[in-house]
């Protein structure tokens, strides 16, 4: 299986090397300008969709073809409109994959949401999450 370089990983790619270097701040998308910020993460078994649906919500686009597992953590930033307010939503993308749980899970604590994701041809995928 071949895997996507998270920035809180060794660099794959020529990306960033370690996991204190991954900062929100660093997004060049930040200075867009935005009235409220929320913090979402993205959990979920290896395979289930999770980068899939970001790249979908952010760029309109469906990653097909070979699956590429996250290496880490990532994250991307969408900034939307609720009833006139803006709201930058600063999404993570987590890698489903056990040996990163130690990685993703220091970054849950000042999360707003965590949207929960599972494979629904896998009922041990929902189990995961629960
Ligand atoms: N049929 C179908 N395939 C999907 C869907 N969403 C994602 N896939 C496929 O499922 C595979 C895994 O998708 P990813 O979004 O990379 O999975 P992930 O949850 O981010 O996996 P990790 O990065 O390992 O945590 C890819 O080959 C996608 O093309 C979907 O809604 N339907």
């Amino acid at each position: 299986m071949s895997s996507r370089a998270g920035s809180a990983a060794p660099a794959q790619n020529g990306g960033p090397a370690a996991a204190q270097e991954l900062s929100p701040s660093r997004s060049p998308t930040l200075r867009q300008s935005y009235d409220l910020a929320c913090k979402v993460m993205l959990l979920g078994d290896s395979g289930v969709g999770k980068t899939c649906f970001l790249l979908q919500f952010k760029d309109g686009a469906f990653l097909s073809g070979n699956f590429i597992a996250t290496v880490g953590i990532d994250f991307r930033n969408k900034v939307v409109a609720v009833d006139g307010v803006k709201v930058k939503l600063q999404i993570w993308d987590t890698a489903g994959q056990e040996r990163f749980r130690s990685v993703t899970h220091a970054y849950y604590r000042d999360a707003q949401a965590l949207l929960l994701f599972y494979d629904i041809t896998s009922k041990m995928s929902f189990d995961n999450i629960r």
